[in-house]
């Protein structure tokens, strides 16, 4: 599944120098990080709507597309999958309580 995630990745990096005439992708990083990132929020909301209704195929493809404008706002911003991994992976087998302990301003 992490495949997908690489994939979509490394398509998304290469849509960076794409004509935004020819990628949806390309269009929305060709506005810039602020915009990226304000797709991202109502995409979010987007998703929590339909948790909240609790329609479990709308959720899943919310979800989808919260998952795709996250990788593109990471993108514009030039933080790498590997990088969130790196944090998931520190995070790993801690418990919950015990991280949010650990995080500065927690
Ligand atoms: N996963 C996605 C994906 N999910 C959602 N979207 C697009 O995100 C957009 C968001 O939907 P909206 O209804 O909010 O869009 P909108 O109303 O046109 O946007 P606004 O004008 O309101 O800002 C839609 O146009 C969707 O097609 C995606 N576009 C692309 N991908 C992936 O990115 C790859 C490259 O896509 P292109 O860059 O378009 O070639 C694709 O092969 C897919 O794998």
């Amino acid at each position: 599944m992490s495949d997908l995630l690489a994939r979509l990745e490394a398509t998304i990096q290469a849509r960076k120098t794409a004509d935004p005439e020819s990628s949806w992708t390309a269009k929305l990083l060709a506005k810039g990080p602020e915009k990226c990132a304000e797709k991202f929020g109502e995409e979010a909301v987007e998703a929590i709507i339909e948790a909240v209704k609790n329609d479990r195929a709308k959720l899943a493809s919310e979800a989808a597309d919260v998952l795709y404008h996250l990788m593109v706002m990471l993108a514009a911003r030039d933080v790498t999958l590997a990088e969130v991994y790196a944090v998931l992976e520190q995070r790993e087998g801690t418990s919950g309580i015990a991280e949010k302990a650990a995080r500065p301003g927690a």
